[in-house]
């Protein structure tokens, strides 16, 4: 093929699209689908992707490649087609789905470069000031170019005087691309191999003592060995070593070292008998393999069930097959424990990845993928795209995590991604929950998917009681402290017993919402079935799906009482109250705030795992993964506050959380017990949560959906305006809103446009408008063509539309 399309790296939608050039001779055997590649564009050189190879350009007069970039291509056609489906299917650049591909690291960075103009004229030298003819100096003598910042440290150099220098052409300006993140390099040795060794040493003079031990050393292990590691073994230097490099008796060798973020030792073990339930969910997963077309399933597992030793036993059959795997795990739950159980299993064909690791390790953990030096991946939302070339199985653990919906561009959910991926190479596709999203489990219970339950605990260890506690009661009862009698009494025991809790508050837990303190009634919008939002600045309560507003009330509607309260309390004041009322309790705080820095999460959990403290407060971050031997009371401060956010999966993430929190008690040998505390004893995602009935809460929760119009029972599509000024924001949305209702089928609801619940963020006005639609049909077209009719007549440029396929977090 004689010419290439690419995809250039000018981040804007007019340049959406692929442009071709031409392959230089000299280039043909290195330019690929999926390679990164210099390209020429308008005046300057910029960075591109290789997406398609063609025998003749689409338009005559197209410009050569410059180079190529990488050695290796970083993608190659699958992921390069993965790209095009994702740009369209998540209404994303096909740059921004192309990068984020690609480890951050390797992200191009542009250095301006300054090198001779044309108009260097030697004669004029003489006519510069003393800056000036430094810098030029200095420009002379680089090779290849000054960089800017070097330019500006010479003394007197500024950048009006480089504009100057520029504009009179005794300078040119060029942009290079940086890469990052280079390989470590590590210098290794070993004996050359003209010679036997031992006859060698004859050569050696005899009072070079260091230089014969070594090559002594050499004789015994002939095999390479690290520099450093050679010299600290023999108490050698450098130049003993270089001596006899010199002499040809030792060679030198650089290679590229990998940097590997876990450090600790692994004992290898081996797969567990499994159980009844176990065994016959892989036997479901291995044939499935077996039969190399790509199926999903779910495996709806039971707090404790033992789905990881599942996954373990399926990653083995994959790997027998020859095939790689990839394990997705939400960010919180990618644990050095979790690791290690993949390690101690695989070892070293096991790469890491997630954002607790610098950008220069997990660059290296990904380049092992690229060469082939892994066949299995662990890891957080973008390892989806872990490069492989022959994939059997993907495991997407905890399956219903919101977080792995990314929720900047390109807005992909790693679910569908790795579903698109099976479906390319014929694999599995594993989706692991003991609390399944309700799309997915619906999916399962109709047949879209297949359905592997595991119902038992291992080992048949009990499930924990668990208590509510109705918190109007205690109102009445006149006790105003966020903990209940209960839980004061349940802590208390469990302190004086030398045990350990776990206290859980809902991160989101501010004062967004109202509640009566006496009935426990909050206030819900009249078309939607959605807790109102609270907005202090005007005092009104807003639905954020409609736009429907009333005035706070001052009594409440239900029973009249005017005990209502702006509800919520950040961890910090939990902290703050415990203390109080526990004197001498010993408390670790987990939240935002006390686990940014690296490894400060991990720190934390070994101190409590230590026993360093009897309580570990925190919010969801601690409500999964976590096993401690001596936690045996779990308590949950205030239920509510998912439960009454402004979204149609509140009570899903209500039942969810509350089922994944009382699964970290009692896990092992003690009893463990839970107490969760709320104002809405009876609602069905809190009792049913109670009383382990997933099954009931799942056909419930289902039959809410399918009334209320909400997804798994239709897709949502929400897209989101903003601009700093408010009545353009608000034209320009009506006028889009317009064109959709216009251009949509009917069968698709259009809603709003409706004021973003925080209207106005980074001193944009924000509004947006959802579209309700069932599945099939491609909307993709009418949308796009809404959005540029709209945007022809506000061509300001600061008007900001996002659009989001099934989003989770509305604006
Ligand atoms: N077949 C088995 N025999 C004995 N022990 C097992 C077996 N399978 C798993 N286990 C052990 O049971 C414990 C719980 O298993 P695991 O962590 O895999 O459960 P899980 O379903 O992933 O739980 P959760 O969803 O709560 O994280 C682990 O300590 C694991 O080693
Ligand atoms: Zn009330
Ligand atoms: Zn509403």
């Amino acid at each position: 093929m004689k010419f290439a399309s690419v995809v250039v790296d000018v981040p804007s939608r007019g340049t959406d699209r692929p442009f071709d050039y031409e392959i230089p001779e000299e280039l043909a055997d290195q330019v690929e689908v999926g390679c990164r590649v210099h390209v020429p564009f308008g005046s300057r050189i910029v960075q591109g992707y290789v997406v398609s190879l063609r025998p003749q350009p689409e338009v005559a007069n197209v410009r050569p490649i410059r180079e190529v970039i990488d050695l290796l291509p970083p993608l190659n056609e699958e992921l390069v087609k993965l790209a095009e489906w994702m740009s369209k299917y998540y209404f994303s650049t096909r740059l921004a789905a192309l990068e984020v591909m690609i480890p951050s690291a390797l992200r191009a960075r542009y250095d301006k470069i300054l090198i001779p103009g044309s108009n260097v004229v030697e004669e004029g030298a003489y006519l510069l000031g003393e800056a000036e003819r430094q810098l030029m100096e200095a420009v002379q003598r680089a090779r290849t170019g000054l960089s800017l910042k070097k330019a500006e440290a010479i003394e007197g150099v500024t950048r009006s005087l480089i504009r100057k220098l520029i504009r009179e052409k005794r300078l040119d300006v060029v942009e290079r691309v940086r890469d990052k993140v280079a390989p470590k390099k590590v210098t290794w040795v070993k004996p050359a191999e003209s010679v036997p060794l031992d006859e060698q040493m004859s050569r050696i003079p005899a009072n070079a003592h260091k230089q014969r031990a070594i090559v002594q050393y050499f004789v015994k292990h002939p095999e390479p060995v690290m520099l450093s590691e050679l010299l600290t073994a023999l108490k050698a230097t450098r130049s003993s070593v270089m001596r006899l490099v010199e002499a040809g008796i030792l060679v030198c060798e650089i290679r590229e070292q990998m940097r590997t973020p876990y450090h600790r030792r692994v004992v290898q073990d081996q797969p567990l008998p499994l159980t009844e339930e176990q065994d016959a969910a892989l036997q479901a997963i291995v044939t499935r393999l077996e039969s190399r077309e790509a199926h999903t399933l779910l495996l709806h597992g039971v707090t404790g069930s033992g789905k990881t030793e599942v996954y373990l036993q399926a990653i083995d059959a994959s790997l027998a097959q020859g095939r790689e795997a990839i394990v997705l795990v939400p960010e919180i739950s990618l644990t050095p424990q979790m690791v290690e159980r993949f390690k101690a299993r695989f070892g070293e064909r096991v790469a890491v990845m997630h954002s607790g690791l610098s950008q220069g390790e997990r660059y290296d953990e990904w380049r092992k993928v690229v060469n082939g030096a892994v066949q299995v991946v662990i890891g957080a939302r973008s390892a989806v795209f872990a490069p492989f070339r022959n994939l059997g199985l993907i495991i997407v653990d905890e399956e219903h995590e919101s977080s792995y919906k990314q929720d900047e561009t390109p807005r992909y959910h790693a679910r569908d991604v790795a579903v698109k991926r099976a479906a390319h190479f014929g694999a599995v596709t594993v989706l692991g929950s003991a609390t399944p999203s309700v799309e997915s489990y619906y999916r399962a219970k109709t047949g879209k998917m297949v359905y592997l339950p595991l119902k038992q605990r291992v080992q048949g260890r009990p499930f924990p009681d668990i208590h509510i506690v109705d918190m109007r009661h205690e109102l009445d009862a006149g006790n105003r402290s966020m903990f209940s009698r209960k839980l004061t009494e349940a802590l208390t025991a469990c302190v004086e017993r030398g045990e350990q809790a776990v206290l859980f508050l809902n991160r989101r837990g501010y004062s967004t919402f109202v509640l009566c303190r006496q009935c426990g009634a909050n206030v819900e919008c009249p078309h939607c079935d959605i807790s109102l939002t609270y907005h202090r600045v005007n005092r009104t309560l807003r639905c954020h799906y409609c736009g429907f507003a009333q005035a706070v009330p001052d009594q409440c509607p239900h029973c009249g009482s005017d005990h209502i309260r702006y509800f919520g309390a950040g961890t910090q004041k939990v902290e703050q109250e415990l203390a109080k009322r526990f004197p001498g309790l010993r408390i670790i705080r987990m939240d935002v705030d006390t686990t940014g820095r690296k490894g400060a999460h991990e720190k934390l959990l070994t101190a409590f795992r230590e026993k360093k403290a009897d309580v570990l407060l925190g919010t969801q971050m601690i409500a999964k993964g976590l096993d401690f031997p001596d936690v045996t009371l779990v308590g949950v401060i205030a239920a509510d506050t998912v439960l009454n956010l402004p979204d149609f999966r509140a009570a899903e993430r209500t039942f969810q959380l509350l089922t994944q929190v009382g699964g970290r008690a009692g896990r092992h040998a003690r009893p463990g017990r839970v107490v969760i505390q709320t104002y809405n004893p009876e609602h069905y995602s809190i009792e049913m949560a109670a009383n382990y009935a997933a099954t009931a809460f799942y056909r419930k929760e289902c039959q809410a959906r399918m009334k209320k119009h909400y997804p798994p029972f239709c897709s949502l599509i929400a897209i989101k305006f903003s601009h700093p000024d408010q009545a353009t924001v608000m034209k320009a949305s009506q006028r889009i809103t317009d064109a959709l209702k216009q251009y949509l089928p009917r069968e698709a609801e259009v809603l709003g446009p409706v004021r973003a619940p925080v209207f106005r963020a980074r001193d944009r006005y924000r509004m947006q408008t959802m579209i309700k639609y069932k599945g099939g049909k491609d909307l993709s077209a009418a949308i796009n063509r809404a959005r540029e009719t709209a945007e022809a007549s506000f061509p300001a440029g600061d008007l900001r539309i996002v659009i989001d396929r099934d989003p989770y977090v509305l604006l």
